[in-house]
């Protein structure tokens, strides 16, 4: 199952979330271009043959998207007639299907729909399912809302009816006389059914009428779906757009995005954006898989020049700091670039740009432990072909990516070994390596945290944007879960759960979204 959870829900904050019904719990789209379809050919073909022109059918791919789709029904009888020519009298509610008029004509495509529904069936976003499941394991209620009057049938047909709390539907707000989008009264009411404070609810919708609705509605949280390539639109009302309900977590609710189905940071680059308006970036990358590709040797992971240069940019342009498991001094070394922050061995050994103090080591007196790890393992390993032992200030690695398979759990067997020894240390993995470290409670995301503390950027005007590969990120990618971006760089011959919320390839394309951000930033600071 898919998260990206750059959004988190908790019950904290949250005691319910009232979803739209077309468009983020079910897709009926299909169903309403084939009853169209059906409709209009049946009137076409009638009229062809009156009229003595040619039968020309209706195209679900062209005049659907172009005249009907996501209008009220009788602009759509209307606005595809016109389209053809066609006119015929407006006619009313009273009149009957066979009559030649828009109201007739939306009567007839409404019971086709009907129809339809019941043949093809609509179809549910699973990863709103999903989400509903996930809000319920923490105890926070879910309502449906539809101007449909339709909704029942279309709900009962995708399967939900019995996933909600409460619903309101176009036949409950015909009862209650209550107004529809952008109008929040259909909103207000499912509130007022689940017994919620607006405050303490959540509106997730896909129209722009319906983040309209929950912003007028003073409701908590509005989310809109940007279905329909229109986030900037959505944005105009909704606190976050998302492209998928995947990308929203639910705290405490057992969540995992998998490297493989996270959503393209570049591809959605619009949804970033929208993050960051009115806010800052502080951006935090890895360094090795992230900055500069995977390589046999460590001491060849050379930065490109390119890439380089775009740091060097972007770090002009907002807070840029490297964050990387190698030791500080080599770190620094290879990237090269003066001016940045650097955390250095997983974060146990930070220091600002030169000349601006900053300096914090965890790990010191963990010192003598790595000294004496260090010596066990260059004996146990002694003449081991490729195996090669990297000492950082406050962490040691053991490199096999050039050891003969066959002998890894040689490898391993000698790591453990000297754990055994060394009790105040503790082994973590990464890519062909394994490591030695102090056993305390700090990492990367500790790391992390402790920076935009000492910056002063822990402020609701900064979202923290992290960029790694490895696993040993993944403890800033959780981190920052509910207050910033973290996005990973695949790795292709590896699916693994992830805390991320955006996934790019490769290093390529982690330069081209560093990139980005450098134009987005620099063309937001020309504007303003
Ligand atoms: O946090 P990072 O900056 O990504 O550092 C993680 C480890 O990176 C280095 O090892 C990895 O990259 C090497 C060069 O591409 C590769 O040969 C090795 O297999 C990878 O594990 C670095 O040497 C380690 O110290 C870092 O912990």
């Amino acid at each position: 199952m898919p998260t990206t959870p750059n959004l988190t829900l908790s019950k904290d904050k949250f005691d319910a979330v009232i979803f739209d019904m077309d468009g983020v719990i079910t897709r009926t789209a299909h169903v309403h271009a084939a009853a169209w379809k059906k409709m209009f050919d049946t009137f076409l073909e009638d009229y062809a043959a009156r009229t003595g022109t040619a039968f020309k059918p209706f195209d679900t791919a062209t005049d659907y998207t172009r005249y009907v789709d996501g209008k009220p029904r009788l602009d759509g009888v209307r606005d595809f007639l016109r389209s053809r020519g066609i006119e015929l009298p407006e006619g009313s509610p009273a009149d009957e299907p066979q009559e030649e008029s828009i109201y007739a004509l939306g009567e007839r495509k409404n019971a086709l729909f009907n129809e339809q529904l019941e043949k093809k069936g609509a179809k549910r976003y699973d990863s709103t399912v999903d989400l509903i499941n996930r809000l319920k394991k923490v105890g926070i209620k879910a309502a449906i809302i539809s101007a449909s009057r339709n909704a029942r049938a279309v709900l009962k047909s995708a399967g939900v009816t019995d996933l909600f709390d409460a619903r309101v539907d176009g036949l409950d707000a015909q009862e209650l006389g209550i107004a529809g989008k952008p109008a929040p009264d259909v909103f207000l009411a499912a509130a007022e059914k689940l017994g919620v404070e607006p405050q303490r609810a959540v509106v997730v919708e896909d129209a722009q009428s319906g983040v309209e609705a929950g912003r007028a509605g003073g409701f908590g949280l509005v989310i809109g779906v940007d279905r329909a390539d229109q986030a900037e639109e959505l944005a105009r009302f909704a606190d976050v757009v998302v492209s998928d309900l995947a990308e929203v977590a639910v705290d405490g609710a057992t969540e995992e995005a998998s490297t493989t189905e996270l959503p393209s940071a570049l591809d959605h680059f619009n949804h970033i954006e929208i993050r960051l308006k009115g806010k800052h970036p502080a951006v935090f990358l890895d360094y090795d898989g992230t900055l500069t590709p995977i390589v046999e040797r460590p001491e060849n992971a050379v930065i490109p020049e390119e890439m380089r240069q775009t740091v060097r940019d972007l770090a002009k342009l907002c807070t840029v700091a490297i964050v990387s498991g190698r030791d500080l001094a080599d770190v620094r070394r290879l990237a090269g670039i003066e001016d940045l922050i650097y955390a250095g061995s997983h974060g146990f050994d930070i220091a600002g740009p030169a000349g601006k103090k900053m300096e914090y080591q965890s790990g010191t007196d963990y010192l003598p432990d790595l000294d004496r790890a260090e010596k066990e393992l260059s004996k146990g390993l002694e003449g081991l072909a490729g195996v090669q032992i990297e000492r950082k200030k406050f962490a040691i690695a053991v490199h096999f990516r050039r050891v003969a398979e066959g002998d890894h759990p040689r490898v391993e067997e000698t790591v453990d070994e000297v754990l055994r020894q060394n009790s105040r240390l503790r082994k973590t993995g990464g890519k062909m390596i394994f490591e030695l470290r102090p056993d305390i409670d700090w990492d990367k995301g500790k790391a992390l945290d402790y920076l935009l503390e000492k910056l002063k950027l822990n402020r609701r005007d900064i979202v923290p944007v992290y960029l790694g590969d490895d696993l040993t990120d993944e403890d800033a990618m959780r981190e920052l879960k509910d207050r910033g971006i973290g996005i990973i760089v695949r790795d292709h011959d590896e699916e693994r759960p992830t805390q991320a919320a955006y996934a790019l390839e490769d290093t390529c394309e982690v330069r081209i979204f560093l990139q980005k951000l450098a134009d987005f930033l620099e063309e937001r600071a020309l504007e303003s």
